[in-house]
């Protein structure tokens, strides 16, 4: 279960973020310049790194919000009768939550269909996490959050900071399919060459 639940949610996000990062080049510019200004280009970041790098935190969580791996999260059983949103919501009810509309909706978010990094810039308030749920909330939260956030964050920095990338076509093909998780339909190519500075630490690798 840890297995499944736990690679192909990591794999789509650092798809859908790198994707993301071609078609917004300034962006791409900003997270390499806190990499090189934290960083450098004398050794490859490691994990202790990506707490130095928070405009790459900002261009994840972006990334989660406009594409939740789970956009529905997992469905969900009623133990109890409740209320939900002003809904009777008898025991034994099955409960879907669509993340991805929430993470869209115009009420709660400026510009929802844009990446905008800077957005969370400063953090994130605590009733705001009612907005805001790639993970799940409560009992049921993804107990993989944490480690899905740094391997994404770690490939992501290591990516940016030994090569250049560059789109194949004008843009990337950003269209979605969606089953269980949330996939790019049309797989992410890109062009990378290893960055000048990093030549010689690559070559010792
Ligand atoms: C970016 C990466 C990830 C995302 C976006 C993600 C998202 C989610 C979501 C939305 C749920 C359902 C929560 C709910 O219905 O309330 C979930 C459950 C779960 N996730 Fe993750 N996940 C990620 C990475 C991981 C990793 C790395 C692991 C394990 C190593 C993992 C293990 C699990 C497990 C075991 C559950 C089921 C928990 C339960 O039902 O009690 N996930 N995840």
């Amino acid at each position: 279960m840890m297995f499944i639940a736990g690679t192909e949610t990591t794999a789509n996000t650092l798809e859908w973020a790198m994707a993301l990062l071609l078609n917004h080049p300034k962006v791409m510019l900003k997270v390499k310049a806190e990499i090189d200004e934290h960083v450098g280009h004398g050794r490859l970041l490691n994990d202790s790194d990506t707490v130095k790098l928070p405009y790459l935190g900002c261009v994840i969580t972006e990334t989660l919000r406009l594409y939740p791996p789970a956009p529905l999260l997992l469905p969900h059983l009623s133990s109890e009768a409740c209320t939900a949103g002003g809904f009777d919501i008898p025991q034994g009810t099955m409960l879907v939550v669509n993340a991805w509309t929430m993470h869209r909706d115009p009420k709660l978010w400026e510009e929802p269909d844009e990446f905008k990094p800077e957005r969370f810039l400063g953090g994130f308030g605590e009733r705001e996490g009612f907005k805001y749920f790639p993970f799940g909330t409560g009992r049921r939260v993804c107990p993989g959050a944490g480690m899905g956030l740094q391997i994404v964050s770690l490939a992501l920095a290591a990516l940016i900071q030994c090569f250049e990338w560059d789109t194949i076509g004008p843009v990337e093909d950003m269209s979605h399919g969606c089953g269980i998780t949330l996939f790019k339909v049309k797989p992410l190519e890109a062009l990378c060459s290893p960055r000048r500075d990093l030549i010689t630490l690559l070559s010792h690798l």
